[in-house]
């Protein structure tokens, strides 16, 4: 009668067969009548799951299956017409196919009665009020370890109706790792306190899915306080947890960038004030404001405007440690904030000057996506610091964007500090950088040579130090320019120099017997060092110039190693294999040296002049000289002391074996025609008296 309209008797069984999908292929008008539908044509190729709320029809088959006899009837909620639940109880019976794998089933629905005078349907009845009030429910007898709980409290934990164990224990394996202590401690003292427990946790369902549980219970005790059972409900709180979440995000995050926004920055700002404070290391803020955005806004639309802000957040972020804070106001307005910048005021506004410059060349790179294709952007950035106990997160942000009005009243693209002394600094700081670009243009810089001095007072080798002519200065130490060459990357081209006018000179020296024997070492900076054609540079000089690759050492420090161990590492095997040396310079100063050590292809230590001043009157850096110089002679490598300046100092070292010795105790630098002069007057005769027994000793 498929099709044919009748009212299914109430105690006529629903039934109906599936395929092995779980798709509908016969069923009755009992089924459609409970479901609520007219006709039974509507149900035919639909899926079984639309129509009986149960984690999955399939286990139950299976199950079936596996049993080999129709299912014990199982309570299920019938998803009617309407989406009204009905309560029903499933038998099914499994279809083989000739592999033995299910194919099908047949499912027999009755209709759960609820008959308010039996004990098995009262207890339905609050089954089926727990459930509507979402919560599964469980109790635990304390002295049996049997456990009871309601279909919904296992739905909760992703099991279907394959029903686990269930003990204290598996509830605990359910709950994550983070949150099992706090869990553990609610339940114990509940049970200590004989009080109800109350806590919201997250669990690991069966499936892998993470849900969070709100539970409530309490344990019951008998009349000696006797704890005998547990009882409590759970529910299912993910949903409320997600809202919470994303009204949390709102609160505190910039929708379209995924950034902080201001309440969250000025929290941030207020804990990274305190602790500048209690660790004297202060910080920076900058207020970033794109340059014209409006009009690219009005042009463009909000669309694009919205793509550029991304864009924007993207690259602030690319420019800036893990550590800090890029945060959105709104508008095209960011706010950064960047702590541990230095403990003086020198090392801020260095650190200041880089991360700016950073994020001013990562601006104005162009926008090429979409309909920003070409585009470009520049932003004003203003800089207030923090450090004092007078500053407070508004009112930094209030200098950091006046600062920003300055720096947009200059014509934007450019930095500002809200500090008038730092803002002299770093306008001292880009003029000396423009000098310095100008003087390497007009050949200003000098090498001076510095002698080394060997076991027998034979000057053998020399270390090459700049020096500026400056036109008005006059000489300029290198402790004045180099800081700045190397925090504006004019170091790379500076030192490109240095190393050409060094091997230059010891080409002019090969054909001299009395220089030819000399070797240079010449000072590389990290970056420098890092710098994609350093090698290729040299090795151009060497080859252009001919001179032996061992009489180049080249003098790395500890902190240029750190930088960028793998790329550095590369960089010397690659010159190593070329012949040139390595001395690894101011050792004893970093903290990681025997790992280079061993891993870099040094061929000499320089024990940095700290250490060497006073090495007789303080037996600290007594024991760091001597222990160098052991270590050095353990590993086979040669030792270079600088700043030797007394008689005394000098014989210690001699008694050590330290193989070189460099300071002012010999010569101050020279030009280099001084020093070659100095060395056709010293070559013959020794620098240091000494009986020939000890010398023939240490050699020895
Ligand atoms: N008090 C005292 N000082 C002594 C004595 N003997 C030598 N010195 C000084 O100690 C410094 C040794 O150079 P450094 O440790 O490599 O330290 C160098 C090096 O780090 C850097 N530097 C110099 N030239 C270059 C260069 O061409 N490239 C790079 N990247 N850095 C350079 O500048 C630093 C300072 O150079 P200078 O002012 O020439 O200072 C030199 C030298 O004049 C002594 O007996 N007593």
């Amino acid at each position: 009668m498929v099709g044919t309209q009748r009212q299914a008797s109430v105690s006529e069984k629903a039934l109906c067969v599936i395929d092995g999908e779980g798709d509908i292929l016969f069923t009755n008008l009992a089924l459609a009548s409970l479901l609520g539908i007219d006709s039974t044509a509507a149900l035919i190729g639909r899926s079984i799951d639309a129509f009986i709320e149960c984690t999955s029809i399939a286990s139950l088959i299976e199950r079936q299956y596996r049993q080999g006899v129709a299912s014990e009837p199982t309570r299920v909620s019938l998803v009617c017409a309407g989406e009204a639940r009905l309560p029903a109880l499933v038998a099914c019976y499994a279809f083989r196919n000739a592999d033995g794998a299910v194919d099908g089933a047949a499912l027999i629905i009755t209709r759960r009665s609820l008959d308010a005078s039996s004990d098995a349907s009262r207890s339905e009845r609050l089954e089926m009020a727990l459930e509507a009030g979402e919560l599964g429910a469980w109790s635990l007898d304390l002295r049996t370890n049997a456990a009871w709980r309601t279909d919904l409290h296992d739905r909760i934990f992703g099991y279907d109706n394959i029903l686990p164990e269930w003990s204290y224990e598996t509830f605990l394996d359910h709950v994550v790792e983070a949150d099992r202590a706090h869990v553990i401690q609610s339940l114990a003292q509940a049970r200590e306190t004989n009080t109800a427990w109350e806590f919201e946790c997250r669990i690991r369902r069966v499936d892998g899915m993470l849900r969070w549980i709100w539970a409530q219970g309490r344990v019951e005790q008998d009349v000696q306080d006797e704890p005998l059972a547990m009882f409590g409900v759970i529910r299912d709180i993910s949903a409320r947890k997600a809202t919470e979440e994303q009204i949390e995000f709102l609160a505190f995050y910039d929708p379209l960038t995924r950034l902080p926004n201001r309440r969250l920055m000025l929290d941030r700002l207020g804990q990274a004030v305190r602790s500048a404070v209690r660790d004297n290391a202060s910080g920076a803020l900058f207020f970033i404001d794109l340059d014209d955005f409006k009009t690219l806004n009005d042009t463009l639309g909000h669309q694009a405007g919205d793509q550029m802000l991304l864009e924007v957040a993207r690259r602030l972020m690319s420019c800036l440690r893990a550590q800090d804070t890029v945060a959105r106001f709104g508008g095209d307005e960011f706010v950064v904030m960047m702590e541990g910048l230095g403990s003086t005021e020198a090392e801020v506004i260095i650190a200041v000057q880089q991360i700016a410059e950073k994020v001013l060349r990562a601006i104005e790179q162009p926008y090429d996506f979409s309909v920003l294709w070409h585009r470009r952007m520049t932003c004003s950035i203003g800089v207030a610091t923090f450090g004092s106990t007078q500053d407070t997160p508004d009112l930094l942000l209030r200098q950091a964007d006046i600062a920003m009005y300055r720096a947009k009243a200059t014509g934007g693209h450019a930095v500002h500090f809200y500090e008038p002394h730092m803002q002299a600094a770093i306008d001292a700081r880009v003029a000396l950088e423009s000098e310095i670009q100008i003087g390497i243009q007009r050949g200003e810089f000098e090498l001076f040579y510095q002698p080394q001095v060997d076991l027998h007072g034979a000057t053998v080798a020399a270390e090459a130090l700049l020096r500026w002519r400056h036109p008005i200065r006059g000489l300029v130490e290198p402790n004045d320019f180099i800081p700045v060459a190397e925090s504006s990357g004019l170091i790379v081209q500076l030192g490109t120099q240095v190393i050409t006018a060094a091997c230059h000179k010891l080409q002019d020296w090969a054909d001299d017997p009395e220089l030819a024997p000399i070797s240079v070492a010449v000072n590389i900076s990290a970056r420098q060092f890092r710098d994609a054609r350093f090698v290729d540079d040299i090795c151009a000089v060497l080859d252009a110039t001919a001179i032996e690759p061992a009489k180049l050492v080249l003098e790395l420090t500890e902190s240029a190693l750190l930088e960028c161990v793998e790329e550095t590492a590369e960089h010397m095997m690659e010159l190593k294999k070329r012949g040139i040396r390595f001395a690894l310079d101011d050792f004893g100063m970093g903290y990681s040296s025997l790992y280079y050590l061993k891993r870099l292809p040094i061929d000499q230590l320089k024990i940095d002049q700290r250490f060497v001043s006073d090495v007789l009157s303080d037996p600290n850096d007594l024991a760091i000289v001597r222990t160098i110089i052991a270590l050095a002679q353990c590993l086979g490598l040669r030792v270079v002391a600088e700043g030797v300046e007394t008689q005394a100092t000098s014989g210690f070292l001699l008694a050590q074996k330290c193989h070189l010795q460099q300071g002012f105790l010999f010569s101050r630098p020279l030009p280099a025609a001084a020093y070659e002069q100095f060395m056709r007057e010293r070559q013959m005769s020794l620098c240091i008296p000494r009986s020939d027994a000890a010398v023939d000793q240490l050699n020895s």
